[in-house]
């Protein structure tokens, strides 16, 4: 059964559209990656999803979630707030911007939850620790009374998936989460990404313009360019055989040789072993 179920979604600006027409469901607890090259609509696919629009961009088409009554794209604002950061919720790249930087991170992750009522703020205050725990932060307690500027680059993305799950939604939307952080530090988060979503049962929507990463990810994947969903497939299938023109050109341009026996993408090294 379908947690998300976008259709017909175009994306546009007074002058051009930016997304045209793209259509895609997500199961319960699925991973599905959204690949393509920078420009090619994948972000403001997202933003549509999340109504994170910015101004002077609107969105046109349906986006349903389960358990949500009409079409989020014709939701209020108000009834959106409700849904956001609840129901589906948001991991972006850039953790800085993201963070309060004047409150403490264990306060922001407290806060996910008391904004949406789903805890008590003494109950918060709790859940929050044992969220950072669950994001394998280090001392979460002490990690709870750290200020973001404290913090690592890994750990503010951390702290943000801790934000992101506060209130167990049905979709999590990772966009680039891990672009500006080194390679063991990436390859960590990961882990920690599709360990947590899989024992949640939350669903994944993964924006990247790496294939590796999304090899390593996700069980499906839809390719964009220039605005539109081109190429869609399971994985690794999709990567194994690309059918599309568009798909083997960008698998052309990445390092197909390092495609492993279970059409594994490795063009990610840990220090020579995995
Ligand atoms: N605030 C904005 N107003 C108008 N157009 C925008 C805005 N932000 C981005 N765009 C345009 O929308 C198109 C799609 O951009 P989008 O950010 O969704 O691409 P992307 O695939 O996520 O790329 P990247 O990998 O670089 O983030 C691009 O042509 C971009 O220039």
């Amino acid at each position: 059964m379908s947690v998300l179920s976008v259709a017909e979604l175009t994306v546009s600006t007074a002058h051009r559209a930016l997304v045209r027409g793209v259509s895609f469901e997500v199961a319960r607890g699925e991973r599905v990656g959204l690949i393509g090259e920078s420009g090619s609509g994948k972000t403001m696919t997202a933003a549509a999803v999340m109504g994170l629009l910015p101004e002077g961009v609107r969105a046109t088409g349906s986006v349903r979630l389960s358990g949500v009554d009409g079409d989020l794209l014709r939701l209020r604002e108000r009834e959106l707030a409700r849904v956001r950061g609840r129901r589906m919720a948001m991991v972006f790249q850039e953790p800085m911007t993201a963070l309060n930087p004047a409150m403490r991170v264990g306060r922001q992750v407290a806060e996910a939850m008391t904004l949406h009522r789903t805890r008590t703020r003494r109950a918060a205050k709790a859940a929050a620790v044992e969220l950072l725990d669950q994001v394998r932060l280090p001392d979460p307690e002490i990690t709870a009374r750290a200020y973001p500027h404290e913090l690592s680059g890994g750990q503010r993305q951390r702290v943000l998936l801790a934000m992101a799950l506060a209130n167990d939604p049905e979709v999590l939307i990772c966009d680039e989460p891990t672009t500006a952080l080194d390679v063991t530090v990436q390859a960590k988060l990961l882990k920690l990404i599709r360990a947590v979503t899989e024992e949640r049962g939350t669903a994944l929507l993964f924006i990247t313009h790496d294939l590796a990463v999304v090899a390593d990810m996700c069980e499906r994947v839809l390719v964009m360019h220039g605005g539109r969903v081109v190429d869609a497939g399971p994985l690794p299938g999709l990567f194994t055989s690309p059918r599309h023109p568009y798909t083997q050109g960008l698998l052309a341009a990445s390092d197909l040789e390092k495609l492993d026996e279970h059409g594994k993408l490795r063009t990610i090294t840990w220090n020579g072993d995995d």
